[in-house]
């Protein structure tokens, strides 16, 4: 049995005219301890996928599946890192993170929840700005806590939605390299949605890239047989690597002109109905 499944689940908004078909007959198998990273193009339904497989949202068709069950609400057993940092403004970082901690440990001795805390800060190098609030931080400040919050839950599944593409490289880099300790250490289950092909490779088992909407499905997936722990300048002259990411590149820049011929290729015929009504054959006399 898959740690997570989704059984042609389908998924669209609006009404009548309107409606689009966003996700189409989306087919998933994550195993548990996988990181799977799905790969796409801007407003191809990633963050939709994500949002079903979560919970936030609920399939029109299909099922998903989490251990087994159908999956029926947002629960904290599945974590997610958002694209944007939605942290709770009037809160500092140690009770954005707190309140996180207390939801997931309920149990937990008061002493225990602050020492979690201040470790998970500590992990993404926030110390200093603990007792800060939200619009005391940078950017990606507020996103390093927003990645600390989801983890500080343990969550059994880390699902991510392009978590770090605002971050500058470093920090960026940092936060990969956090995210996979902890994936590792604690053997979770991961789920990273990204547009960046060299994060996928870094970071995953399995990529797999999705197909432009609407309609959007899932194309093949590329298996990742690198050794771990990955270093991203080592990886730059691994002939293996080298290999998968031009072979990844090649499909999404396939699946990227089709797409854009499909647009061109869209014409509205002119009118031709003739406009002169000519007289039939019988009025015409010969002399
Ligand atoms: N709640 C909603 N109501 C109506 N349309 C929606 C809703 N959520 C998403 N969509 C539409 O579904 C499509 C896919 O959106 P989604 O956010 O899943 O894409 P994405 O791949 O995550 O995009 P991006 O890379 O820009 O974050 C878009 O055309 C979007 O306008």
């Amino acid at each position: 049995m898959a740690y997570i499944e989704l059984r042609n689940v389908s998924k669209s908004f609006g009404t009548g005219k309107d409606r689009t078909e966003v996700l189409s007959n989306i087919n998933l198998e994550i195993e548990e301890g996988e990181f799977v990273a799905i790969v796409g193009f801007t407003g191809s339904g990633k963050t939709t996928l994500i949002n079903l497989i979560s919970g936030l949202m609920m399939p029109d068709e299909g099922q998903v599946l989490f251990k087994g069950e159908p999956v029926t609400g947002p629960s904290h057993e599945r974590g997610v890192i958002f694209q944007n940092y939605s942290l709770l403004p009037w809160l500092n970082v140690r009770n954005n993170v707190g309140m996180a901690v207390k939801e997931a440990f309920k149990k937990m001795t008061k002493k225990d929840r602050s020492k979690r805390v201040e470790d998970y800060v500590e992990m993404v190098n926030l110390s200093p700005a603990i007792n800060k609030l939200p619009k005391e931080l940078s950017g990606g400040m507020r996103q390093r806590v927003s990645v600390t919050r989801a983890l500080s839950m343990s969550p059994d599944v880390i699902l991510m939605d392009e978590p770090l593409s605002a971050l500058d490289a470093l920090t960026r880099g940092n936060l990969q390299q956090e995210i996979l300790k902890i994936w590792n250490q604690d053997k979770k289950t991961a789920l990273l949605i990204t547009n960046d092909v060299d994060e996928g490779i870094l970071m995953a088992d399995r990529i797999i890239p999705l197909k432009p909407g609407p309609k959007a499905t899932l194309g093949p997936e590329y298996k990742i047989n690198l050794d771990r722990p990955r270093d991203k300048t080592a990886l730059n002259h691994n002939e293996e690597y080298k290999k998968l990411r031009n072979g990844i590149m090649e499909y999404l820049i396939q699946i990227g002109e089709q797409r854009a011929s499909k647009k061109e290729n869209t014409y509205t015929l002119p009118d031709i109905s003739p406009k002169i009504r000519f007289k039939p054959f019988s009025k015409i006399s010969f002399s």
